[in-house]
């Protein structure tokens, strides 16, 4: 078993673990945000023919060479063309159809010139100015031809995407599963939020909290309680969960305390311990193991050290699961807005408040600081990475930032 390794190594061998993709088919709308499980090809083209941009008339190009602001050209209207419907009369020289925007170009027009730019009645159009052959003419595939891949596997499926296969009239698509998270609080001092306080007990807010953290990230959370501090018990919940879940996450009894058995039990289940505590505040004894293509994390139960271990090792697995291949958080250069007088003796992330003014990025830090303290967790968007060592830092100094809510974005 690997013990107390670095960050940078926590990452390797978490990036190195195999993952089993499980793929779905979903309906269009409920596809949003997941990633496309298959390439998709338009067997059409789109728009499906030319069409007119403008409402308008449409004509021969070469009957209006001559046409000037002192001497127009007039001619005849033959028919007219909503949206949607089609001429099927063709226009010879001398002749244009009164066109909407949308609409099939009829047979034998090249050009649309804009209502504005004419005088007209019911039976004639004056046209004061020559338009090039195929000017204002949307061509037949210009959005997509038929043949291409429009989406490629892998990528994330937004609202524009949505459109996109609606116009294929794809109603159905092939999409990476969410992965689903057992989350399970351990610890004799807990009680669940709807239940009395007695003396020397707490409510579990971890459960809650990693659940919306899981959600965030797209996993689907699964609550499933508290579970004393007993090895039996808890190795039987998680025996059950590794039935159906790809991810676990137990909060509390990972450090060296009579009562900690977490590391135990994810041995006593079969799974293989990778590694047990990283050299980082908060969250030292994380232990991560592996049941066949399952993964099990063991974060401290103190709530801020497992809030910034889900994101740091926990956020990035919940994302290759669901066939994401950017995982990393987005990180900014910014300037600290406050003194922070400790030497960081560990490499440390401290929770921040970053914010945007006149261009720049500024980083408040809150008073509290504690692996204990949930509270102020509230409203920050960010971690402030003080690798051991490094410190003390001062209002005004360079820092850089990871905004918790955001990913890198790259190429
Ligand atoms: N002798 C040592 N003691 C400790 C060490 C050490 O290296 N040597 N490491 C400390 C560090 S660092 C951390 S972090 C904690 C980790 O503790 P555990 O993961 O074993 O968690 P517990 O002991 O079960 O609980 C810690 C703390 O968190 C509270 N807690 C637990 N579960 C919840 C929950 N679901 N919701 C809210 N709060 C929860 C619990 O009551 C404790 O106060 O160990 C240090 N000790
Ligand atoms: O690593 Mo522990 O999470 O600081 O208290
Ligand atoms: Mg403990």
């Amino acid at each position: 078993m690997l013990i107390n390794i670095s960050i940078e190594d926590a990452n390797r061998i978490l990036a190195d673990e195999h993952i089993d993709i499980n793929i779905i088919e979903i309906s269009l709308l409920d596809s949003l945000d997941y990633v496309l499980a298959e390439d998709i090809k338009s067997n059409i083209n789109i728009p499906p023919f030319n069409r007119s941009p403008l409402d308008g008339y449409a004509y021969r190009s070469e009957d209006t060479i001559y046409a000037t602001e002192d001497s127009p050209i007039t001619l005849e209207v033959i028919d007219v063309i909503q949206a949607g419907y089609v001429s099927n009369k063709k226009i010879n020289n001398g002749q244009a159809i009164r066109i909407m925007t949308g609409a099939k170009i009829p047979e034998g027009a090249d050009v649309v010139m804009k209502y504005e730019d004419t005088k007209f009645t019911d039976k004639e159009v004056k046209i004061f100015n020559y338009l090039k052959p195929q000017s204002n003419i949307v061509k037949m595939g210009e959005d997509i031809k038929s043949g291409d891949i429009v989406l490629p596997k892998g990528i994330v499926i937004g609202p524009a995407e949505i459109g996109i296969l609606a116009s294929l009239g794809r109603s159905h698509i092939k999409v990476y599963d969410r992965p689903k998270v057992a989350i399970l609080a351990t610890g004799d001092e807990l009680v669940d939020i709807d239940e009395e306080l007695k003396e020397g007990k707490i409510r579990n807010s971890n459960s809650y909290t990693i659940a919306a953290q899981v959600k965030r990230w797209g996993g689907e959370p699964v609550l499933l309680g508290i579970c004393k501090d007993n090895i039996e018990e808890t190795t039987r919940v998680l025996k059950s969960s590794l039935k159906w879940a790809d991810v676990i996450i137990t909060t509390g009894g990972a450090s060296v305390g009579d009562a900690d058995i977490i590391k135990e039990a994810f041995q006593e289940t079969g799974g293989k311990i990778l590694f047990w505590k990283v050299k980082m505040k908060p969250g030292t004894p994380i232990v991560v193991a592996k049941y066949e293509n399952k993964f099990l994390f063991g974060l401290s139960g103190n709530p801020a050290a497992a809030y910034i271990t889900f994101e740091q090792f926990v956020r990035p697995t919940i994302l290759r699961l669901r066939g994401k291949t950017k995982y990393n958080l987005m990180e900014v250069d910014s300037l600290l807005e406050n003194n922070s007088n400790k030497i960081s003796s560990q490499n440390r992330y401290i929770r921040a408040f970053t914010y945007k003014k006149d261009g720049k990025y500024y980083t408040k830090l809150p008073n509290k600081h504690s692996s204990g303290v949930l509270s102020s967790l509230s409203e920050k968007n960010s971690l402030f990475f003080v690798a051991s060592g490094m410190g003390p830092y001062k209002k005004g100094d360079k820092i850089k930032v990871q905004l918790i809510n955001y990913l890198e974005v790259g190429e």
